[in-house]
């Protein structure tokens, strides 16, 4: 999973380690020349042209004896230029890794900030400051609006009700059943609710999953009203004690104002507690585009992102939040049922930044 952009991580890393290198050998060359200086000139008339040399120090930023000093005390000063050329191969790097514009900004400044202002202090390693930073970073613009899922869960009140949204083919309907996985090995019972009754063959699609996991499934007849199957779905529910719904939707309706106007429905028939976007990782910029345009028509709560398994670039994963204000909240990791991660941002992040394969 996103072993694209792990690499891509790891070779700003080992930038940045070479540029302070080859700046320590530079200082470590002026250290030296600068005390064959003061032996040759050593003597009292001497002094006073040498304090000036170091006053007037004309080759920009702190200086070379100011370097060769920092060295001395076992301190390495990153500037601004010995960032630049990594920072415009990680923004490269990001945006071949679809991650969109503003999040790759947004973590280029970060980062510049926070290694050029702290690398001012003892640096122990170049590669510990580089990942601290880009740690920092990347869980900043991931964790935009992260909630606890399972504790939103455990608090609504019963049943609660969760709709589903995003284009057909993303594996929506997959996600629905392994959801209903996922809550069941919490403790929670649920009912699915076919409310894509705009697709020939999605009512047979879900019942099939739900026959797979064994959950009962509530449907209509197709070009019946979404929102009265969502209804019967929670009227089940409540007569049965069923925990949560997980309703379908229709994906694309003609126009956003069509989308609009059936989760609006929707909303003022069963009032859902959340609106989750589904979209696949593996389609990047297209899947943040998406999210946008779903956020847009009908406000959403969260992301579930399948296919992260077969997702190399992780643009996806790192930009929608940022871009949407709302959290990626599961990841899917494959065709199983139980193929269902929530999305822990620190963990995602070490994952990136780890050595391990
Ligand atoms: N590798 C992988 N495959 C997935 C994942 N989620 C779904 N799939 C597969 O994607 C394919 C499509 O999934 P479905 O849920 O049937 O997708 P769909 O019918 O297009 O879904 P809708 O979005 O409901 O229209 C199936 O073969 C799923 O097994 C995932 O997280 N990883």
């Amino acid at each position: 999973m996103f072993d694209g952009l792990k690499d891509k991580l790891g070779s700003f890393r080992k930038d940045v380690e070479e540029e302070v290198e080859e700046k320590e050998a530079e200082a470590a060359a002026e250290a030296e020349a600068a005390a064959d200086d003061e032996d040759e000139s050593s003597t009292p008339a001497a002094a006073p042209d040498r304090e000036s040399s170091e006053e007037t120090d004309d080759d920009g930023g702190p200086g070379r004896l100011r370097q060769a000093a920092a060295l001395a005390t076992g301190r390495v000063i990153i500037e601004e230029e010995d960032l630049e050329e990594p920072l415009w191969s990680l923004e490269m790097a990001l945006l071949e890794s679809d991650v969109e514009m503003s999040v790759a900004e947004e973590i280029l400044d970060s980062v510049r900030e926070q290694l050029i202002g702290e690398s001012r202090k003892q640096v122990d390693t170049t590669a510990e400051l580089v990942e601290e930073a880009l740690q920092d970073a990347l869980v900043d613009v991931i964790s935009v609006g992260q909630f606890d899922f399972e504790q939103r869960i455990a608090e609504a009140d019963k049943p609660v009700t969760i709709v589903f949204t995003g284009v057909n083919g993303v594996g929506k309907t997959t996600s629905i059943a392994k959801m209903s996985e996922w809550l069941g090995e919490r403790g929670y019972s649920s009912v699915l609710a076919n409310g894509d009754t705009y697709r020939a063959g999605a009512s047979e699609q879900i019942t099939e999953h739900a026959e797979n996991v064994g959950r009962k499934v509530i449907a209509h007849e197709q070009g019946g009203d979404p929102a009265a199957v969502i209804y019967d779905g929670v009227e089940y529910a409540a007569a049965n004690d069923v925990d949560v719904v997980l309703g379908d939707t229709a994906g694309r309706l003609h126009t956003s104002n069509d989308l609009m106007t059936q989760l609006e429905k929707i909303h003022r028939v069963v009032d859902p507690e959340m609106t989750l976007f589904v979209d696949e990782a593996v389609a990047g910029q297209d899947a943040v585009e998406r999210a946008k345009e779903f956020n847009k028509a009908a406000e959403i709560d969260g992301a579930v992102l399948t296919k992260a398994d077969a997702d190399s670039s992780g643009g996806a994963a790192i930009s929608i939040a940022h871009v949407t204000g709302k959290p990626v909240l599961f990841l899917g990791t494959g065709q199983g049922y139980e193929d269902l991660r929530e999305f822990d941002p620190e963990e995602l992040v070490a994952e990136l930044l780890g050595d391990e394969e």
